[in-house]
């Protein structure tokens, strides 16, 4: 990203997922806070690396078309109200990304989107293209088609799912509350902002309360712990601060009040333990002697180092990954067995010819592979 307002003092983010709350992006009128967004995405632009926004307010902009007092309730007068609102959010942040010279794209999620396999593959494929070309997703629940059995239900727990997904350095959740507190601090005067978590502890889960003001919100904090959870489980770091401050990422470099949850260090070593206990590749993929160099080296396993593809698997099935001098490691392959070998052997812009569409990304993702040395080194 780039922008003319360069006052970074402290650098750039690393990959960075920032969850809106409706509070802060749906007046007590229903009207949207265009300004306050705009607002946002300058922040953003002169301080943020890539980033992905994940933005609530569908519900809460859309009942005012639909005649709602408040929050609906039933289901389908929530989807409806959704989808009223969202395309008028789409719209919106779409014009104030471009404001800053930046192109945003809308990416509507189910529950069922992350947990399968294969889509969960497209998703972060897709998420990944657009993070590539400086495109700003934005990201929201597909309200109008999830049901009650699979609806995130809550944007926090969407926004620690993508950040687990694209493996962001931190999760900023705006609110209008400015970080976890001892109690509610909409009902209890006494309630102290607890500065820095270092685990989600039972004691921690016991100070979470509900939804806040206007019944805007959602889920309140227990929806917003069980977020932080999942995120720092994933290693991201998650920052809990208030849009509501003169600006609303500036907590985010420790420059005023919010709570800072610290990443669990070793949770991407559990999921190379899961990786590596696979126990049935249904196939196998043959490297040359500079696609096994470039893994060894940490990299995504490409297409044009796979010289041979042997069995039959599915996208997102455990192959065998061989190298010159026999097994070397294993990992879910990002093709199923058909296309891989149509591309084995190929650079990006033949496979974009062959498959007769851009690759969907690496063959095996750095994120889904195991080398069999490591086996040793580590356990
Ligand atoms: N222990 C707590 N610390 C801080 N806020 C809390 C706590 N318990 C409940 N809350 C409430 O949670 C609200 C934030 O949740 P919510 O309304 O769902 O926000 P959002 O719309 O940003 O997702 C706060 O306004 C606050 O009243
Ligand atoms: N997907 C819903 C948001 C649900 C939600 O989590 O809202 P909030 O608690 O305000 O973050 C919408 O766009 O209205």
């Amino acid at each position: 990203m780039t922008g003319d307002e360069d006052s970074a003092p402290f650098g750039r983010t690393g990959r960075l997922v920032v969850k809106v709350g409706s509070s802060l992006l749906v007046d007590d009128q229903g009207r949207l806070r265009r300004d306050w967004m705009a607002r946002l995405c300058r922040r953003l632009t002169a301080r943020a690396g890539e980033v992905v926004l994940v933005s609530s307010g569908a519900i809460a902009l859309g009942r005012r078309a639909l005649d709602l007092q408040r929050r609906p309730r039933a289901l389908a007068e929530a989807q409806a109200a959704a989808a009223v609102g969202q395309i008028h959010l789409a719209g919106a942040w779409s014009e104030v990304w471009a404001e800053q010279g930046c192109t945003a794209a809308q990416v509507l999620l189910t529950l069922g989107d992350l947990e399968q396999r294969p889509r969960y593959l497209n998703a972060r494929a897709t998420l990944e293209m657009l993070l590539g070309r400086g495109i700003v997703p934005v990201v929201n629940e597909n309200d109008t088609v999830a049901t009650e059995e699979i609806r995130f239900g809550d944007n926090d727990r969407l926004a620690a799912r993508v950040a687990q997904l694209l493996g962001a350095e931190r999760l900023l959740l705006l609110s209008d509350v400015d970080g976890l507190y001892t109690g509610d601090p909409a009902v209890d005067p006494n309630a102290r902002r607890i500065d820095r978590v270092e685990s989600i502890t039972a004691e921690i889960e016991a100070l979470a309360g509900g939804a806040g003001q206007a019944g805007l919100g959602t889920g309140g904090m227990a929806s917003k712990l069980a977020a932080v959870r999942i995120a720092v489980e994933a290693g991201v770091s998650v920052v809990l601060s208030s849009g509501r401050t003169e600006d609303p990422i500036g907590d985010l470099f420790g420059g005023g009040p919010s709570t800072f949850f610290q990443a669990a260090t070793r949770p991407p070593a559990a999921r190379k333990r899961w990786l590596r206990g696979l126990q049935h590749p249904q196939g196998e993929l043959v490297l040359d002697a500079g696609a096994l160099r470039a893994v060894q080296g940490g990299a995504s396993l490409l297409a044009v180092g796979v010289s041979e593809v042997r069995g039959r698997f599915g996208r997102g099935d455990l192959v065998r990954l061989l190298g010159p001098d026999g097994p070397c490691g294993q990992g879910l392959s990002g093709y199923d067995s058909i296309d891989a070998a149509r591309i084995a052997g190929l650079g990006s812009e033949r496979i974009a010819e062959v498959l007769d569409q851009a690759g969907r990304g690496p063959m095996v993702h750095r994120d889904d592979l195991v080398l069999f040395q490591e086996r040793t080194a580590t356990t």
